[in-house]
């Protein structure tokens, strides 16, 4: 709508308190719409014969005292007061896909001037639904404000929130993103504890989901990040509600590759200054990557299991890593510059399996079936300067920026492989005291324990000495490795579990050592079971 067409909140109350009491009721409603999808299930089965024959039977039926709305279109040649809600339907979508302008200020004449809300049992709300989005389509922002105003005044109790969703569509496609974000709160409203339970609420979340995945994934195509973060705030903060209904990724079937896609594109022009925050919108934090506005949501919502958007992720949010140096001393670390998150555990517990399943990468960090392959802290740079990786080396100064979402990834030497002579642990552990204490830029600390038999008591140490050398600033985050070998024949459905009594001897061990507190994550890095959830750690890296 232009500015001055606007839906304002107040013209909507206005109308709405108007609405009359003899509605159909929801229950009431629905019940017809069932009746009315059986019938159209049947018609479908009908032939094509019968069905001319039927048509042939009814278009001889008296037009009864009405006026005749002539159309161009040749399937319904004109609406009168006995044409059935499907005929202004197709004709509503006749001329919307041939922007027949014409056509639709006929069907517009016949349903706010022929037609009051008794027409079709109440079924006129969705025509005027329909219209609207029509309307919209077509770029008649006056129409659509009409057709949503006889809407909210005689239809506001059988608003079906499949409509309210193509309304808000409508209205972002022709950037009428106040009105949008009117209605999807005003239609599509988040619910309150006690609704939760409710079969409808179900679909107004489902809606509302959708909504808001068109909202981002039309703001991130559009270059306007901020709004599209705003989109996914929207989605984080309803996703806790859409697990509490118990509802699944399938049953709501939120486009995340359109959405991942529309973000790695608009974070790519924010990477060469094409684009910018959008004016106008407050947002009081901007990701370091937009992708990381998605991965919120993704992880607000029921688990959800898809090669392809596991792998758009990783490809977005690691967009080059390479290995830098191996240190054994602080002094061959390199410089603090950016975040930074380690892995340590026993050797053989997986580091560095880990580090190139959430890379995805396949042998970034060697990976051995001997244990004491790591022999150094290696240090792997994440997105750092674009276009010269191939030529960072050992050692080397090479020019270039970093990228905003740079860090460092380290993966350290197992302990615990009795083959390393002693002095060398020795060395180990004096350098990984004085790494936890001392280096400033160090964010997460992953501590990785085998999921088949929980801690050792070399990792009970380690939690010890991390619950003594931890400052504030570093998380500790405890990675249950290998979770599919203790499922028969890991799948895409199981990808990995932990027995109750290794979990039990985990937090059990986490309790004694000053480390209750600590988040734990299944992972494996065969059916990369925990991805999402440790790189919702490493953007604590990337952020920094
Ligand atoms: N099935 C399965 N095997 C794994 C997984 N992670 C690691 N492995 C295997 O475990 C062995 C050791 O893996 P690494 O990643 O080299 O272990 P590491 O902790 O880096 O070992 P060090 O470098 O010696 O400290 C390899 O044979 C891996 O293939 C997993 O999640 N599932
Ligand atoms: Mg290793």
């Amino acid at each position: 709508f232009a500015p001055h067409h606007r839906l304002s909140r107040q013209s909507i109350l206005q109308v709405t308190s108007s609405s009359g009491s003899n509605k159909l009721t929801r229950p009431e409603r629905k019940a017809l719409e069932r009746q009315k999808k059986q019938k159209n299930n049947d018609d479908a089965s009908k032939s094509n014969n019968q069905r001319r024959k039927q048509k042939y039977a009814e278009s001889k039926q008296p037009i009864k005292n009405s006026t005749t709305y002539e159309l161009n279109s040749q399937a319904i040649r004109a609406l009168t007061a006995s044409s059935t809600p499907d005929d202004v339907i197709r004709a509503i979508k006749r001329a919307q896909n041939r922007h027949d302008a014409q056509d639709l200020a006929t069907i517009e004449r016949f349903l706010l001037e022929q037609t009051d809300e008794t027409y079709a049992y109440g079924y006129r709300g969705s025509l005027l639904a329909r219209l609207a989005v029509a309307a919209l389509h077509m770029n008649n922002h006056r129409l659509a404000r009409l057709a949503l105003e006889e809407r909210y005044r005689h239809h506001r109790q059988s608003i079906l929130p499949l409509e309210s969703a193509a309304i808000v569509r409508g209205l972002l496609r022709v950037h009428n993103v106040s009105d949008a974000q009117f209605l999807l709160d005003d239609e599509l409203p988040l619910p309150t504890a006690d609704e939760i339970d409710q079969p409808a609420v179900r679909d107004v979340l489902k809606h509302r989901a959708l909504s808001l995945a068109s909202f981002a994934s039309r703001h991130f195509f559009e270059n306007e990040p901020s709004l599209a973060v705003l989109g996914c705030r929207k989605l984080v903060e309803m996703g806790p509600m859409v697990v509490q209904a118990g509802m699944t990724d399938e049953e709501i079937g939120i486009p995340w590759s359109r959405i991942l896609k529309g973000a790695a594109q608009c974070e790519a022009g924010r990477r060469d200054g094409s684009v910018q925050p959008c004016v106008g919108v407050e947002i009081d934090f901007m990701p370091c990557n937009l992708v990381y506005a998605v991965l919120n949501a993704i992880n607000a919502f029921p688990p959800m299991n898809s090669d392809t958007v596991y792998e758009q992720l990783s490809n977005a949010l690691i967009r080059r890593v390479v290995f830098v140096t191996g240190a054994v001393d602080m002094q061959k670390c390199p410089p603090a510059d950016r975040g930074e998150v380690a892995f340590i555990g026993r050797s053989n517990v997986g580091k560095s399996s880990l580090v190139n399943m959430v890379t995805n990468r396949k042998s970034l960090a060697f990976v051995s079936k001997r244990p004491g392959k790591t022999q150094q802290f290696n240090f792997f740079a994440v997105n750092d300067k674009a276009g010269v990786e191939k030529e960072i080396k050992y050692g080397d100064l090479v020019e270039g920026e970093k990228d905003a979402d740079s860090f460092y990834m380290v993966d350290l030497p197992g302990f615990g492989y009795a083959k390393v002579p002693d002095s060398q642990k020795q060395k180990w552990k004096a350098f990984m005291h004085l790494y936890i204490t001392e280096r400033p830029n160090l964010r997460v600390l992953f501590h990785l324990v085998d999921a088949r038999h929980g801690p050792t008591d070399e990792d009970a140490a380690i939690m010890k000495q991390i619950s003594v050398d931890k400052p504030p600033h570093v998380h500790y985050v405890i990675v249950l490795t290998k979770a599919d070998k203790n499922v028969k024949g890991a799948a895409a459905t199981n990808t990995g579990k932990v027995s109750r009594d290794v979990m039990k001897k985990v937090q059990k061990t986490m309790e004694e050592n000053g480390v209750a507190k600590a988040p734990v994550i299944l992972s494996s890095a065969q059916t990369k079971l925990g991805r999402n959830e440790i790189w919702k750690y490493l953007r604590r890296a990337a952020e920094f």
